[in-house]
């Protein structure tokens, strides 16, 4: 190999890395700015943040726990949960730091307190939902209506609670503006309604129009008797 054949490939080598290096920097420039987006998207809810993970269809129940590290309430659900999803009301229960709560409903003959039911009480007796809490870590573990209402005859529970995969997914969000009477900035809520459109959850102020119809419809027929 000549001194000159030598020269010429270093050259090319040096060629080589200064059209490189350019656009590796920009590569990683461009993956800092997108860590930078993500760590300042909403923090909506734990089982949100990451994605949505779908259920399964042949899923068959499983149990829920509070957050008590001794003598957990348990309860046991004979069956997936329908109408899972994200509401921002000021009722539902929500982990530390959660700006929503994530509940479903299950028929509540498929509901069953199967350990440590002592520790339950119903927080508030005025409201439709009676919502069965441990008394030591406050946790939700269901709720259930006792009095004439349309959805009575299904209980309302969180499955983040269950250490079980399957579990239908979230749906929709419910009572989104809620979240302001909570003290959530009103300045913040297209993001958090286009973090939930990224996530492919359609958001609505009350339910879901398929839910608030049926409540509807039993209200018109209630008017009829
Ligand atoms: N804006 C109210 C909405 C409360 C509300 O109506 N929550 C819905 C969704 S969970 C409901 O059906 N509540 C009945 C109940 O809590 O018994 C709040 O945030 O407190
Ligand atoms: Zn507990
Ligand atoms: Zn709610």
């Amino acid at each position: 190999m000549t001194i000159r054949t030598t020269i010429s490939k270093h050259k090319s080598t040096a060629i080589l890395l200064a059209s490189i290096i350019p656009a590796v920097i920009a590569l990683a420039r461009f993956q800092q700015q997108r860590k930078v987006q993500n760590t300042m998207a909403i923090s909506i809810h734990p089982s949100l943040d990451g994605g949505i993970t779908k259920g399964s269809a042949s899923f068959a129940g499983g149990k829920l726990r509070c957050h008590c590290r001794s003598n957990p309430v348990e309860v046991t659900l004979g069956g997936n949960v329908l109408h899972n999803h994200a509401c921002g009301c000021s009722k539902c229960w929500k982990p530390d730091g959660a700006v929503f709560a994530i509940i479903a409903v299950i028929p509540k003959d498929q509901v069953e307190v199967t350990a440590n039911g002592s520790k339950l009480h119903v927080i508030d007796e005025n409201t439709a939902i009676q919502r069965h809490a441990c008394k030591d870590c406050g946790v939700h573990l269901f709720g259930r209506i006792e009095k004439d209402h349309p959805f009575k005859g299904l209980d309302f529970v969180h499955v983040e609670l269950s250490s079980e995969k399957g579990w239908q997914e979230p749906q929709f969000a419910a009572f989104v503006s809620s979240i302001i009477e909570q003290g959530y900035d009103a300045s913040k809520m297209d993001e958090v309604r286009s973090q939930f459109k990224s996530l492919g959850l359609e958001t609505y102020d009350a339910l879901s129009p398929p839910l608030m119809d049926a409540i509807a419809g039993w209200t018109a027929q209630k008017h009829r008797l």
